[in-house]
């Protein structure tokens, strides 16, 4: 696996220890801005985390001073490319490709089987917001700038951002606000609308928390954790008795494991969580 992760050129890929992992965006040069590589590159590593065993739980992060400042400008073309003697439906279907490929990596975190945080600090620009809606866990540094921005580059947020949000945030006003006006918001502002769940006063405080976290989660049962992600998942996009038969069914075959005699032992002796098999 580690093999596969080396291959990544602007994405870091670090085992923790304890079943947890750290990705790092790493084009700190360009504020983590998203080119094709990059974005293809997401997406490959979270399909390979789903597979990999010695991961239970991802932490997301950028490095430099920023987390992410969103699609790389200097590599926009790529979308009004000249394309030739094409006509427009046939241009369209290119670019129709290009927004599901790009779609797709994001979503490859969402469908990752293992809890993902993103740990998000300095600006977390238009492409950053979609990614961190694709996220299990949101926090920040309390200097962080927030905003969704495709607006302010003439287009409508299109690999997650629309789609997710309202499934994140209740307050349905406060996201026309964000979207409509592409304005910088404030990690207190996302904090009070819900968007994220913790706020830290530095980085270091953050990181040094978001890895009690992760550790804390990699610490318990697999079979329950993954299984409370993808029953979370699937609560989230279908009604409640859609959603109650779904996590019926799926344990019909989860409550066999030996995790559920194992931490319930542990739980009821009040002692620590057991380790557990690979997953
Ligand atoms: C189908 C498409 C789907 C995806 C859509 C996604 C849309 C979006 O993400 S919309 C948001 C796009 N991003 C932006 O509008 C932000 C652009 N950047 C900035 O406004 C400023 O750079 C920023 C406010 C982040 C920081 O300003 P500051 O003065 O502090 O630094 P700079 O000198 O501007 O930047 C430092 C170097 O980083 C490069 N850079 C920063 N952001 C981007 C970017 N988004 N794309 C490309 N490059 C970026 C900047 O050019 C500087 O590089 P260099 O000149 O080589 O030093």
């Amino acid at each position: 696996m580690q093999k596969q992760y080396d291959s990544l050129k602007l994405i870091k890929v670090e085992n923790l220890g304890d079943f947890v992992y750290k990705v790092s965006l790493n084009r700190p040069s360009k504020f983590n801005a998203l080119n094709m590589e990059i974005w293809k590159e997401i997406g490959d590593c979270f399909q390979w985390i789903d597979e990999d065993s010695d991961c239970r739980v991802v932490i997301l992060q950028g490095e430099g001073k920023h987390f992410c400042s969103g699609l790389d400008l200097g590599g926009v073309s790529f979308l009004n490319e000249d394309d030739g003697d094409k006509d427009s439906a046939r241009k369209g279907r290119a670019i129709l490709k290009t927004i599901k490929f790009m779609q797709k990596q994001f979503t490859y975190i969402d469908e990752c089987s293992k809890p993902v945080i993103v740990a998000m600090h300095g600006y977390c620009l238009g492409a950053a917001i979609d990614i961190s809606t694709a996220c299990d866990v949101r926090v920040s540094t309390k200097d962080a700038i927030l905003s969704v921005k495709e607006v302010d580059i003439g287009m409508a947020a299109d690999v997650g951002t629309l789609n997710r949000l309202p499934k994140v945030v209740g307050n349905h006003s406060w996201i026309k606000d964000i979207c409509l006006t592409a304005r910088h918001f404030s990690a207190g502002e996302a904090l009070q609308f819900g968007l994220l769940s913790r706020v830290f006063d530095t980085r270091e405080e953050m990181i040094n928390e978001v890895q009690k976290m992760a550790k804390l989660i990699a610490s318990k049962s697999p079979v329950g954790v993954q299984g409370t992600k993808n029953v979370l998942n699937y609560a989230r996009d279908h009604t409640i008795e859609n959603s109650l038969n779904y996590v019926a069914t799926w344990n019909m075959s989860q409550l066999f494991t030996d995790d559920l005699i194992k931490a319930s032992m542990a739980s009821f002796s009040k002692q620590p969580q057991p380790p557990f098999s690979k997953l």
